[in-house]
């Protein structure tokens, strides 16, 4: 288990980073979402070690992290950081053995992780020769060329097409296995379709966090009414709901003070109704409204 507590980073006066605490648990896949500057690389680097936080402190298994445990994750930098002249195939070795693996090993893995990919035809073709998806493709090769026992990922489905992002991802969560995963991504959709676990970050605070069914769920119970008659606006004047839309006979409301079946009863008393359910609310509505 990995759990950012506190964390925070300055730069000058400015706090970028505001006492960030969050997990990433074992076997599930933790999305990092949040707009463009709002501290998801700088907390990333964090979490590596890459910077030093201001305050606060990353724990691994309930302890701080050490230097050598940090070895053992597989990081994908947003900067990336392969060498675009050299031959894939040597430049996921040369990695594996930077990790201490042998050269069989190594070579061996690699392979597996090109064949993986659908690369195992271009081990010999240097990195810049790929197509952008391509590159992407042995980025994220090589953060998993060392069996990492964690992995952080900066934007790893950025520049994909969807295909390729479903590919990827089924890759990722089958090598990831029982540990811990954490990306980043600031596309919505994406994280909803992949993750388990969501944590939103704005301004450099933890805004939201925790499962994703239960953050869908975290807002206030929302129904659709659809009534036999033509016109809804009088379900204006019931209490114990805020209406958010009156549409012809279809109205869309939150329960603010009262029971669904209540509702229901009442409304039912006075007019047919034809459909009464529940509506889910999508992750890109709760994003909003913590963005606001
Ligand atoms: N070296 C630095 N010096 C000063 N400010 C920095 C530095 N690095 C990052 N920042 C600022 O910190 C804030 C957070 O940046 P960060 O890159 O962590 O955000 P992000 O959520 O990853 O954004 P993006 O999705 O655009 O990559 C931004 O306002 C950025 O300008």
């Amino acid at each position: 288990m990995l759990d950012i507590s506190h964390l925070s980073r300055s730069y000058g006066d400015t706090l970028v980073v505001d006492d960030v605490t969050f997990s990433v648990r074992p076997g599930r896949v933790t999305g990092f979402v949040g707009a463009n500057g709002a501290g998801k690389t700088t907390t990333m680097r964090m979490i590596l070690g890459v910077l030093a936080p201001t305050s606060g402190e990353v724990l691994w298994n309930g302890q701080p992290i050490s230097t050598g445990q940090r070895r053992r994750f597989g990081y994908m930098p947003e900067e990336r950081g392969l060498y675009p002249r050299m031959r894939l195939t040597d430049q996921l070795v040369f990695l594996a053995r930077l990790h201490g693996i042998g050269r069989a090993d190594a070579t061996r893995r690699a392979g597996e992780l090109l064949e993986h990919f659908d690369l195992g035809e271009r081990g010999d073709d240097v990195l810049d020769t790929l197509s952008l998806g391509n590159q992407q493709r042995v980025q994220i090769a090589a953060a998993l060329i060392h069996r990492p026992e964690a992995l952080v990922l900066d934007e790893p489905f950025s520049g994909l097409d969807p295909v390729a992002v479903d590919a990827m991802a089924a890759l990722l969560a089958k090598e990831a296995g029982d540990k811990p995963l954490l990306f980043s991504s600031h596309q919505l959709d994406l994280v909803e379709r992949l993750c388990d676990d969501l944590v939103i970050l704005s301004h450099g605070r933890v805004v939201a966090a925790g499962p994703v069914d239960e953050l869908r769920g975290a807002g206030p119970a929302r129904y659709r009414i659809v009534l036999a008659g033509a016109d809804a606006a009088w379900i204006r004047d019931l209490r114990g709901i805020q209406v958010r839309d009156i549409d012809g006979p279809t109205a869309l409301v939150d329960l603010d003070g009262t029971t669904p079946s209540d509702l229901l009863g009442t409304v039912v008393a006075r007019e047919p109704v034809v459909e009464f359910s529940p509506v889910r609310q999508p992750l890109s509505a709760i994003f909003r409204e913590v963005n606001r």
